[in-house]
């Protein structure tokens, strides 16, 4: 019938839709007019329409979120699409929009209703969606990822309304693979996936977890530009232990005790080979909120075999050394002559040790002695290796050969930390006698309160002021209020891991890496402890403004793809001669496109020496 060129044009039209965009093209383009329309199959004689099973129709336009512009679209973008009519007469621009946006989420008391209604535009309009976050990130980013993203997840049966991401459930092992071909979208580039079993702090929520890769893929996007089409978001849905899940009307995942052990582990794999298999194999998948038992274990298995990486135990580290980089400017005291403290022995607080070692190891010292300088301290008290039952096997290294001891406040005490650094989901453990007698020890005590949301965190920031007399250098993981202290106002920093996976991930993504190493999330903590800026610390903070993250996450990510290049991670060959302006290009644009068809004036028949578009034989 029509030649693959001639095919690919009138794909062209369908794309922009019937009537009216078909008509416009074909008086502007001559390719058009052959072979004639009317005997296409798809032409609809009266109305001339294509009635193509496959196209995007002008209505689309207004559906689609990924295409939607709302008033945005010009007059004749409307009279070429076939929606003038459908919208009001108004022409808006996107800024305009913005402000629409922004007074309609200030109406709003509750953050959770504020949540809402930026899930709404993203599926209502994502380019707005994306430019409104992008453009307020202090504003926003509290209500679509940590803390509130917590409360979302806690009420997730309630507020669920359209789907967005695939959960994928124990009952569908042995058919992982089919589950990810449901996915609409071919070009998938980063999966970020949870088993809901360690949302934030907040403990088993099951497929209520669903929130949070949602919402770090919002932040892949309007913190480093990643293509939101390249983005997956998962589930995997292997029931809760939650009690109250269990018997909540409302819960949407699969009612049952979760699947553990050998089930669970074959699932897994399964999982991690469906998606390279579907992906290829430079696709990033990001572990987010797997629970101490599963989350260190399978990022020792896998971390050599796929693109992976866990941002509980790798971007937390990340965050946080590059937090006690910036501190030492003020302390005068250099990471190796630090005592460091951590309350919590989990997958984050390891995280942060580790890479904490390894940054000591930059600075001279031997793997053993800056293990030396690192206590922690758990449910069963400080990591003795005297203590009953032992120092469990994903600490050993932190383990000392000391007197057990029950009390946090006495270890304290006894083992004079110069940093205290909190992953231990115990809100408030960080009490006022805690805090002073960090600020007895030492001259600056470093505070990190990390765990999440803000009710988890194991302290304020305000307490943390008032109760080690202004001296202390404080960051948490949540968002805190400024704080008043002596008369003066300061503006504490937020060591959360959203300041490194947006970065990485575009670094990764943008030279097709294959592994991440450790050495990357050192890198990565650097580069953003290079961003911390005098009038930062000034202001108490040991991180940049939040405004700041975008500039942040470009430069983590070009140094990412630095080091992809040096230790031949990268597979996309040739090297780009030069490196920054490749990762720019493959960023996202917050702006609107024109919805108007490419016009072509040349013939393509003749630039592709293809055979001139046949005659369409009649009652085909
Ligand atoms: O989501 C956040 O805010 C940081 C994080 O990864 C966690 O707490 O699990
Ligand atoms: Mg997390």
């Amino acid at each position: 019938m029509f030649s693959n060129i001639s095919k690919s044009l009138l794909c062209c039209t369908n794309a922009i839709g019937p009537n009216r965009a078909l008509a416009y093209a074909l008086t502007k383009c001559p390719v058009f007019l052959e072979p004639p329309l009317s005997q296409c199959r798809n032409y609809h004689e009266v109305t001339g329409d294509i009635v193509c099973p496959n196209m995007v129709r002008g209505i689309d336009h207004l559906r689609d979120p990924r295409l939607n512009k709302g008033l945005a679209f010009t007059l004749e973008e409307r009279q070429a699409l076939g929606i003038h009519g459908l919208l009001a007469a108004k022409f808006k621009t996107q800024e305009e929009q913005l402000d629409i946006c922004r007074i309609s989420i200030d109406r709003y008391e509750d953050n959770l209703n504020k949540y809402l209604y930026l899930v709404e535009l993203q599926d209502r309009n994502e380019k707005l969606f994306f430019r409104l976050l992008s453009e307020n990130v202090e504003k926003y980013l509290p209500i679509v990822y940590t803390p509130t993203v917590g409360l979302a997840c806690q009420r997730f049966g309630l507020i669920y309304r359209r789907p967005r991401g695939l959960f994928i459930t124990i009952n569908d092992k042995g058919h992982v693979f089919n589950i990810l071909k449901n996915w609409p979208e071919p070009d998938v580039r980063a999966i970020v996936f949870t088993d809901g079993e360690r949302i934030l702090g907040l403990g088993d929520l099951g497929a209520y977890g669903m929130g949070i890769p949602v919402g770090k893929l919002s932040l892949y996007t309007a913190l480093a530009g990643i293509k939101p089409h390249q983005c997956l978001p998962i589930t995997l849905d292997v029931g809760t232990d939650n009690q109250d899940l269990l018997e909540d009307p409302l819960y949407i995942g699969l009612r049952q005790r979760r699947v553990r052990g050998k089930e669970y582990d074959e699932f897994i794999d399964e999982f991690m080979e469906a998606c390279v298999q579907r992906y290829g194999q430079n696709t990033l998948l990001q572990f987010e909120d797997f629970a101490l038992g599963n989350a260190g274990r399978l990022l020792a298995k896998y971390r050599n075999k796929y693109c992976t990486f866990n941002d509980d135990i790798q971007g937390t580290a990340s965050v946080a050394v590059a937090g006690l980089m910036a501190a030492i400017r003020v302390t005068k005291r250099k990471l190796s002559e630090n005592i460091y403290f951590f309350l919590g022995a989990g997958s984050a607080a390891n995280g942060i040790a580790n890479l904490t070692v390894a940054a000591m190891v930059a600075e001279g010292l031997t793997k053993e002695q800056a293990q030396d300088r690192v206590y922690m301290f758990d449910v069963d008290g400080l990591l003795s290796t005297r203590r009953e039952g032992g120092v469990p096997e994903h600490a050993k290294a932190f383990g000392k050969n000391i007197a057990p001891e029950k009390s946090f406040e006495a270890c304290i005490a006894k083992i004079k930390p110069s940093c205290l650094i909190g992953c231990s989901t115990v809100g408030g453990a960080f009490n006022e006698n805690v805090l002073r007698q960090m600020a007895q020890n030492i001259e600056r005590p470093v505070i990190f309160a990390l765990s999440n949301p803000t009710s988890k965190a194991e302290c304020t920031a305000q307490d943390a002021y008032n109760f080690t007399d202004g001296r202390c250098i404080f960051a948490s993981g949540s968002p805190f209020p400024p704080v008043q202290y002596d008369g003066k106002e300061f503006h504490t920093g937020q060591g959360n891991n959203s300041y490194i996976f947006p970065g990485i991930a575009l670094g990764v993504i943008a030279t097709a890496t294959h592994h991440i190493p450790e050495t990357m999330f050192l890198t990565a903590a650097r580069t953003l402890a290079n961003y911390v800026s005098e009038s930062d610390l000034a202001l108490g903070r040991i991180y940049p403004s939040l405004s700041e993250v975008k500039e942040v996450s470009l430069a983590i990510a070009i140094e990412v793809a630095k080091m992809a290049y040096d230790e031949g991670l990268a597979s996309v060959y040739p090297e780009p001669k030069d490196l920054s302006k490749h990762v720019s290009s493959m960023m996202y644009s917050f702006h609107y496109e024109s919805s108007m068809p490419v016009v072509w004036d040349w013939k393509p028949e003749e630039k592709f020496n293809v055979r001139p578009v046949q005659p369409v034989p009649k009652n085909i």
